[in-house]
Order: C-alpha cells, then structure tokens, then sequence
C-alpha cells in the first residue's frame, strides 16, 4: 500500500510541475507583451488573457507622463478591468489625461473627427454628437411611417442595416430578418420595403447633415476623409498625444476600420494590435478574409498559445477547426481543469431531446443549469427564451411590457438588458412629459432637470413594483399606472402629462406577455442561458451546448471543417460564408470550461466522430432519449 501511494504521490508531482511549467511559459509571453514596443500585434487563442495582458502592460506605466496611451476595444470590459486595476494600484493617473480608454468607434471620433468639426452657428446651433446606436436618438426623429392604402406602418431607424459605399455618397438602407416580416409588415411587397429603405436614407442623411448626430458609419466614413485631407494635422496631433494605440479584439475589426488603423499606423503612432483571426465572426460586414489578416501581415507577431480557461480535450478540438493548418497545434491547456476527462459529446438532434440529453450528461458531471450555455448561429435555432425579441416592439405599452418581461427573466445577454432598462426609463419619462419623444436621452438632465442616477433608480423601483405579466392585459395597465403615479422625476413634480398606458384596443384579456410576444418562464424552472454565439463573444461558460441545425450551411460549414480547405470544392472553400459559420463554432466551443457537446443533425454524426477519433480528439456519441 505504501508503496502504491509513494507511485501515486511521485505520477501526481509530476503533473503538477509539467504544468506549473507550461503556466510559466504561458506567463512568459504574457510578460513579453506586456514589455514588447510597439508596432506589434499579438496573435492570443482563446482564453489567453488578452485583456488582462493589455491592462498589465497600461499598469507598468511610470508616473507623470507628458504622452500617454490610447487603449481600444469594441465593448467596455476593457475600459472596466483597467480602472478597477487603477483603482486597486491607487493610480486614478493611468485612466486620465493624456491616457484614453474607450471604443474604436470612441477613438476615431475624439481624435480623428471631432476636432474639424465646424463649431455651432448662426445657421446651426446644434452641436455634433455621436450615437453608440439610432436607439440613443429622440424617438421622434428616429421614426419612420410608411403609409399603404389601407394602413400606416412605423419602422425605427436602428431596425435598417446601413452603409456607406464609399467617398461622400448617400447612405444604403436594408431591412432584413425579423424587422421586415414581423407583424402587418410581412404584407408589405419588395418594392414597399425598398420604398421605406429610401425613407430611411433620407432620414439618416438628415440627421447626420442637419441634426448633426453621427453614428459609427458617420463617424468611419469622415474619419477617412479627414485622414486623407488632414494629414499633416493628425501626424502632428496623435504621436503629440499618444506613445501607442492598442486595439483589443482586433478581429472584430471591419474593412474601413482596417483602413483607418492603416492611415494612423502611416501617421507615425505606433499600434500594438491584438486579437484572434479565428474568432472572426463579422464578416458580413465585409466579404473576404477576416480583416485582421491585413493588419497582421504588417507588424511584426507576438502570439500567446496558453489557454487559461478550456481542458485539453478542448484544445485539442478547437484545434481541428482552425482552417489555417499551420495553426492546428492544440492550444496548451493551464486552468486547474485542464485534465478532465470529459469527451466531446455528439448529440443527435430531435426535436428538443437533444436538450435533455445535454442536461443529463452536464448534471452528471455537476456542472449547475446557471453554469451552462446554450449556443446556436442564429436566434431562430434557439429553443423558448433564445428565440425572444431582442428589440422592443414599436407600442409604448407593449414595450414596456417587453422590457420588463427581459429584465425579469435572467439570465439574457447584457445587450438586450441595457436596452431593455433604456425602454424602462424611457417609458417613465414618457409618462411624465409630453414632449419626451422629441428629446435624447442625455438630455433629460438639462432639458426636464432628470437626473440619470435618479431615473435609473426610480426605474429599478418600478420593475420591482410592476404587477406579474400572467395578469390581463387590462389589469396589468391599471396596476401599471398606480405604480407609475407613486414615482416622481425630481421632487414636487407627480402630474403625469404624457403618454397613457392602457391596454392595446381589444387585447385586454390576454395576458400582458402574450400581446408582448414574452414567453413566460415557469418560476422556479433552472436558468440555463441560450442565446446567439455573437452574445456571448468574450465570455465563458463550464458546459456549452452548441446547436447546429439541418440547412445547406451546416453541410458545407462540416465539409470545410473535415476535409479542410485543400480538400474542399472550390465554391465551398472560397465562400466566406461557410468559414465564418465554422469561427462561429470554433468561438462556440471555446467559451466552454469543461464540457462541449454539439447538437448534429443524426446524419453527420458518423463522420464527424470518426474525424474526432482520427485527430486524438476523446468523443462519445450520446442518444437523444
Ligand atoms: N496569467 C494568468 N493567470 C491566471 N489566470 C489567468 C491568467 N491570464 C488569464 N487568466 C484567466 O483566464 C481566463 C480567460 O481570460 P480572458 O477572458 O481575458 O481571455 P481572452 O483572451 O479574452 O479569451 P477569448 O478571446 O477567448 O474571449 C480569465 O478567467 C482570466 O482571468
């Protein structure tokens, strides 16, 4: 017995400094980003701990620099991890003057286009502003009527998809996907819809040239005017200001920013650029290659090959959908977890079992509802929640019926909750003032004396206060308004002067959910989250089940990842689509832990576990009942 245990102790040692090693490589080339001169860019798999890296490199800053750093990225997590490490090092110094933390939509319009604009005058009074999105805009400018002969139809600008085909040419609008077949707005023929887009663009135009709100389309296109036609200017301004431009995520980055980036990478400030070429999964925004690839062909490559988050077994199979064949070495595998021995799982789909069988093998392997995710391409593919509108509808009442609905029924991914607690907050300022409608929402504090923390408390209070959505349409209203009556928007003004909230006209008796479109979850039932694989970029998981449905893309997305570029036909191989739906499962999986299983229709199964098997990749295929 002894003598077992010693074998034991030594095999168990032994692990333990393999990986106590492969941890201190992995510390190694975060150390050397941390400490590289830019111009670099740093090729990270997924959970390298790229973020983190980039907020260590902003902390070894010395004190008191004349220029400072801009750092970038396409959400805020960045922004928030390092002023939380600011605050823990007690240097507010690294978030302030002359440093610069926000967006690369934030970036371009602070340094690039902003300072040319023309001041307020006589002939326009109003200052330039930038919009994260159409939805920030008052409701009132952003909305669109199109009347047919027998009714009115409201569209919202944030609903259109738009682009700029280059130079100073119009905006082009499209509508797509649910906004243009939800509701009385599937009756409406092509040319009915192709005369609203034309509705839409002039809008837009309007409100860019004489409303002077800009969003990021406006902000990209000026932003390469101004890097053409102001050159001199910004070769003097940005390397003035800056040491160094980082941009975290990279391969989020679209075509024309790659462009911009170029033009300041040739003004003189250097970039660190930071991302992973396969979890590209915008490419719609562009065709072709991921964007990145242009960036990455000029600056010298870093790359961070330690996975933090994800098991071997993971790594090993994340590996295989790498299309390029020089990047299929498995990531190395350094969380705690990074030898279980959990196998992939294959999971026929049927008709919902697949669901059951996945809550069956993640509860055998303690792994709680809360801590799994439910993943598909898109929304449709979801079942119950994931396939919940994310925006609200166009009526007062039933949006704020929505947004309640969204905010009660975690877990949702956090885009559909900020925009579900804007609608809250918007509605109570819409009960109050009439005119709220015509006024943005950072203007309520100068315009109505609002303040946001306030509203946003009040708002809280009132999600708290609103009655269930199984009430009747009717009652829920009444019972909505005496909450609504008990809230004021600063002291000494209750009179309520704007909108009414009373139930849709002869939809009284249904339930307050059912004329929302929100299913209602059961109290009680476990909260495993599903939604899109584009929510939950970023993020991470124990167990995620990945559903991937019986279409054309889901044949050609498999031929490419099996066969591989080389052996796949031309058409496939070549088509931008098929290999952005294999990123979109390669990020799928690797936002998993411990656990992946994929949803396959059954006659994929076979080849797909038989290429598992023949890359070493530990795989079971599991019934569905
Ligand atoms: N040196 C380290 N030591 C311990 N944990 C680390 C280290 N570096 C990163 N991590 C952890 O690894 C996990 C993954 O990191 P992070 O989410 O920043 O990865 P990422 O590079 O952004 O991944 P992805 O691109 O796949 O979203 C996090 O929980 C992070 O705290």
């Amino acid at each position: 017995m002894a003598g077992g245990n010693t074998v034991m102790t030594a095999s168990a040692t032994a692990i333990a400094d393999d990986l106590h090693q492969r941890r201190a490589s992995a510390i190694a080339q975060q150390d050397t980003v941390v400490a590289t001169a830019a111009p670099r860019a740093v090729l990270a798999c997924p959970g390298a701990g790229k973020t983190r890296t980039i907020v260590e490199r902003h902390c070894t800053t010395p004190r008191n620099q004349p220029t400072g750093r801009a750092i970038t990225s396409f959400t805020k997590v960045a922004a928030a991890q390092i002023r939380a490490r600011a605050h823990e090092l007690n240097r507010p110094d690294l978030l302030q003057h002359p440093n610069a933390i926000m967006t690369l939509d934030g970036f371009f319009w602070r340094f690039l286009v902003r300072p040319f604009l023309p001041p307020p005058d006589t002939t326009n009074q109003r200052p330039f502003r930038r919009l994260e999105s159409w939805r920030d805009a008052p409701r009132q400018l952003r909305q669109i009527e199109y009347w047919t002969e027998k009714n009115r139809q409201q569209f919202d600008l944030a609903d259109f998809q738009f682009r700029y085909p280059g130079g100073n040419s119009a905006p082009i609008a499209t509508l797509t996907g649910a906004p243009r077949f939800e509701g009385g707005r599937r009756h409406l023929s092509d040319d009915q819809i192709a005369a609203v887009c034309r509705l839409a663009e002039q809008r837009r135009t309007e409100l860019a040239n004489t409303h002077r709100l800009f969003t990021g389309e406006e902000v990209r296109r000026q932003a390469g005017v101004n890097l053409a036609t102001r050159k001199e200017i910004l070769a003097h301004t940005l390397p003035t200001r800056f040491t160094e431009l980082i941009i975290d995520e990279a391969q989020d980055c679209s075509d024309i920013d790659v462009d911009i980036v170029r033009g300041i990478q040739l003004l003189g400030l250097p970039t660190l650029i930071i991302g992973d070429p396969d979890q590209a999964i915008y490419g719609f925004r562009n065709q072709g290659p991921p964007a990145i690839t242009r960036l990455l062909n000029h600056a010298e490559t870093i790359e961070l090959t330690g996975n933090w988050r994800s098991s071997t077994t993971i790594c090993q199979l994340a590996a295989t959908m790498r299309t390029d064949p020089q990047r299929q070495v498995p990531d190395i595998a350094l969380a705690e977890h990074h030898d279980s021995d959990l196998p992939v799982h294959l999971i026929a789909l049927d008709k919902g079992k697949e669901l059951a069988a996945f809550d069956t093998i993640a509860t055998n392997a303690d792994i709680a509802p809360a801590d799994r995710l439910i993943l598909a391409h898109g929304a449709a593919t979801l079942p119950g929640l994931g396939g919940r509108a994310r925006r609200p509808p166009s009526s007062p009442v039933e949006s704020l019926i929505w947004a309640v609905g969204v905010l009660r029924q975690p877990p949702s991914d956090q885009r559909t909750r900020a925009l579900a607690e804007q609608t809250l907050q918007a509605t109570l300022v819409r009960y109050w003032m009439p005119d709220a409608d015509s006024t943005a929402a950072n203007d309520r504090h100068a315009v109505y004396g609002i303040d946001p923390h306030h509203l946003r408390r009040l708002a809280a209070t009132a999600l708290h206060e609103l009655p269930e959505l199984s009430l009747p349409a009717a009652d829920w209203c009444t019972a909505a308004r005496r909450t609504f009556d008990t809230l004021s928007p600063a002291p000494g003004r209750t009179t309520p002067a704007g909108i009414a909230i009373t139930s849709p006209r002869g939809k009284g008796t249904k339930t307050a959910s059912a004329i929302a479109k929100i299913p209602v979850t059961p109290r009680g039932l476990p909260a495993t989250r599903a939604d899109t694989v584009h929510q939950v970029k970023g993020e991470e998981a124990e167990a995620v089940l990945m559903l991937v449905p019986d279409e054309d893309r889901t044949t050609r997305m498999l031929t490419l990842w099996i066969e591989g570029i080389a052996r796949t036909a031309p058409a496939d191989s070549t088509s931008p689509d098929t290999a952005e739906a294999l990123r979109v499962l390669y990020v799928a999986v690797t936002r998993a832990r411990r656990l992946v299983a994929l949803a396959l229709p059954p006659v994929h199964i076979p080849e797909v576990a038989r290429y598992l098997t023949s890359r070493n990749v530990p795989v079971v295929v599991t019934a569905s009942d």
